[in-house]
């Protein structure tokens, strides 16, 4: 690991400073500034890493972290989909033709999957590939104003190259959805190609480096070889032939994105909201907690503790679920190379699952840090609101949250009707072959294993009530579909109980395989807080059917807040244990040397409205 610590070469941080700290502030440019900006750290990034020889993952994550701090680059569509889904889903040839100029970025491609009229419902989307034998091409077109493509990062004016999935028709036969290699641009003049209406879809809620486009096809022909086909090919004569039963393969790029979301997005977000707010908190005197005495930090009152620790301790249990998570992808795409797809159903719920729960968890909770550090974190200078509103848009793309739970809900209903009929289920929900015990074991102690067994408890209950309530929905004689729906809602209630459930698994697993007994410790309360939390938030879950009575809740509520003050000591050494470099963090408040308040009065100084104009003297006169 070349970088982590912040080894990074001298010139690529004076850079960074310059962009970020005594340089031109992203906070202090329009959209198109920091756009043009991010462009040009794109450049920087790429060459930083050819001169450094930087090919290990895990350091250029890391340095992408100290080039686009809490924010998109067009890096991201374009090795975090395009260079994936060419790999996952291109022929050897294909994979040979394109992936080396990518990765070069002689070519910088995006994935253009959703249209101005649907993004959820890929099986609703319009854009066609019609085959034409004579010309051996696919001629693609948008036939209706909703088919645009519409959202697709770097579509705007940066892409020259983009997957583009496409309903795939051979004489007047719809073959569903497919992916094809389009170039877009020209390599020479970079304009659009004949045929093709693009452009920038505008300002949004956040990602303003980043230019997500429209792509209009106006009878647009590509080579038939550019259809990706791994996994279904189109012969010359149009016949069409298929290497797999499972149709989904093609929506493969998306089980990766979601699978890496949970670490990178909702993991790396939330934990740097933590860290800036407790560092911030440790700053920060305010008031008077006791007569004639000095201002406190206003980490001693219990209630910012109350509304940082347990954060802090889901910033844990998130990062660790998200390292998992990428294991687990990795081990199930390798069986499913080698043709072993016997647990891709399991990694299409759980990175679902985990997706929308993580990331819409990190979203509160990074709110929340920003609304514990009163005026200050309402400023840009703190970081949040740039780390908030590149997190939050974890909700919505690569699968909107609540469609992703009732994905994950699908699996478990299939799995425990499975249980049913006698399957026994394996993996992530094993737990759902074994008889639900009503019988508590929490004690005053809370053992880690108790605790995971009341949130196994929960998920197992209220998964098998969400399929007894869905078979009773049916037999009263509703038609599946509307079941379903009306069931709708308790599905992905079962669904987050079964996502609460894993993550405080991994958690118990992480602090159990820790040696250091001094670590264990700490991290042993973290993950009690984290449970304890849970089960005070989710209170009802655990007493519906008498699993826990209000005598054990009032115990969870007393070592919730004991746990408060046993963490406190270790708060701010516990935020440090990221490592975040200053400028990863992006936050004059999360400053490493605490050096908040000059800094924020010379931050302050250089925003533009404090440039003496005549136009605005002359306004205020
Ligand atoms: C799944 C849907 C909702 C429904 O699909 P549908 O076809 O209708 O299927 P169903 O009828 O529901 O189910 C049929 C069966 O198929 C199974 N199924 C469904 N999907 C899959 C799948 N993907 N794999 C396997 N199996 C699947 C399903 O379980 C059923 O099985 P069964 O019958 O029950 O047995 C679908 O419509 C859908 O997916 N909708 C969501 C659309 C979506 O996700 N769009 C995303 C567009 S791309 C996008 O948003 C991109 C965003 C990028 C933003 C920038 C990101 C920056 C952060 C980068 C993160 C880190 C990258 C790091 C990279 C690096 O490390 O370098
Ligand atoms: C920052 C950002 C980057 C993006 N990047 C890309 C990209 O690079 N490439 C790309 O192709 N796309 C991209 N997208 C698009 C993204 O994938 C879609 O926005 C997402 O899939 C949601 O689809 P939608 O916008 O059509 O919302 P809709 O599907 O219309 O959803 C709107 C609302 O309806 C609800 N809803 C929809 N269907 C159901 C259902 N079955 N059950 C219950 N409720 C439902 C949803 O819960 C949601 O609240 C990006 C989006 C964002 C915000």
């Amino acid at each position: 690991m070349l970088f982590k610590g912040g080894g990074l070469p001298h010139e690529s941080l004076a850079l960074q400073e310059k962009l970020f700290g005594a340089g031109p502030d992203y906070n202090f440019m329009t959209r198109i500034e920091r756009f043009k900006n991010s462009l040009v750290r794109v450049q920087h990034f790429i060459r930083c890493c050819a001169r450094y020889n930087l090919h290990d993952h895990a350091d250029k994550k890391w340095f992408e972290g100290v080039a686009f701090p809490n924010e998109v680059s067009v890096l991201g569509p374009h090795s975090g989909m395009f260079i994936p889904t060419l790999k996952e889903q291109g022929s050897e040839e294909q994979i040979q033709k394109w992936v080396p100029q990518a990765e070069k970025h002689q070519i910088m491609g995006t994935y253009i999957q959703t249209e101005l009229g649907h993004g959820t419902f890929v099986r609703g989307l319009e854009t066609t590939a019609t085959y034409d034998p004579k010309t051996e091409e696919f001629i693609l077109n948008s036939p209706t104003l909703t088919s645009i493509k519409w959202w697709p990062g770097g579509l705007g004016r940066t892409c020259n190259f983009g997957i583009v999935m496409a309903l795939l028709y051979i004489d007047g036969k719809n073959y569903g959805m497919h992916p094809f290699v389009v170039q877009l641009r020209s390599l020479k003049t970079h304009e659009p190609l004949p045929g093709l209406t693009m452009g920038d879809i505008g300002p949004k809620f956040g990602f303003d480096t980043v230019d997500n486009g429209y792509l209009q096809f106006n009878h647009f022909g590509i080579p038939r070889e550019n259809m990706l086909m791994k996994y279904c090919q189109v012969l010359k004569n149009g016949t069409y032939t298929k290497q797999t039963r499972n149709p989904k393969f093609s929506y493969g790029a998306m089980i990766f994105v979601r699978s890496m979301v949970v670490y990178e997005v909702a993991g790396q977000g939330l934990a740097k909201a933590c860290t800036i707010a407790i560092r911030y908190s440790a700053i920060r005197r305010q008031s008077e907690l006791k007569k004639s005495r000095p201002e406190p930090q206003i980490l001693d009152y219990q209630t910012q503790q109350y509304k940082l620790f347990p954060l802090l301790a889901l910033a844990y249990a998130v990062w660790f679920t998200g390292v998992r998570m990428k294991e687990i992808y990795f081990m199930v795409n390798n069986e499913i190379k080698q043709g072993h797809t016997e647990r891709l159903p399991e990694l299409h719920a759980i990175s679902s699952g985990l997706k929308a729960f993580t990331t819409s968890m990190a979203s509160w909770g990074i709110e929340r840090c920003r609304l514990a550090c009163g005026g200050h974190g309402y400023s840009a200078a703190s970081g949040l609101p740039k780390i908030y509103v590149n997190a939050t848009g974890g909700c919505t793309y690569e699968g909107e949250n609540t469609v992703m739970l009732l994905q994950c809900a699908r699996f478990l209903m299939n799995i425990y009707g499975g249980v049913k009929n006698g399957r026994r289920p394996s993996g992530s929900v094993n737990y759902l072959g074994e008889r639900i015990s009503s019988r508590c074991t929490l004690t005053s102690e809370f053992t880690l294993k108790s605790l995971a067994d009341a949130f196994k408890h929960r998920a197992a209950r209220m998964i098998k009530e969400a399929s007894e309530r869905l078979n009773r929905l049916q037999a009263s004689g509703n038609d599946p579909e509307d079941s379903w729906n009306l069931n709708s809602v308790v599905l992905t209630k079962a669904a987050e109980a079964h996502c609460h459930y894993y993550m405080v698994l991994v958690f118990e697993s992480v602090v159990e395989s820790v040696e250091d007994n001094c670590v264990k410790d700490i991290l042993r309360q973290l993950c009690q807080l984290l449970a304890l939390c849970g089960i005070q938030e989710n209170s009802g879950d655990f007493i519906q059917d008498g699993f826990l009575n209000n005598d054990q809740l009032e115990l969870v509520k007393q070592k919730q807040l004991s746990l408060l003050s046993e963490i406190r000591p270790n708060a701010v050494l516990l935020v440090d244990a990221f490592e975040f470099h200053d400028v990863q963090l992006g936050s004059i408040l999360g400053r490493f040397d605490g050096n908040v308040y000059e800094n924020l009065f010379k931050w302050a100084k250089k925003t533009p409205l404090n440039k003496p104009e005549d136009l605005i003297h002359r306004l205020l006169r």
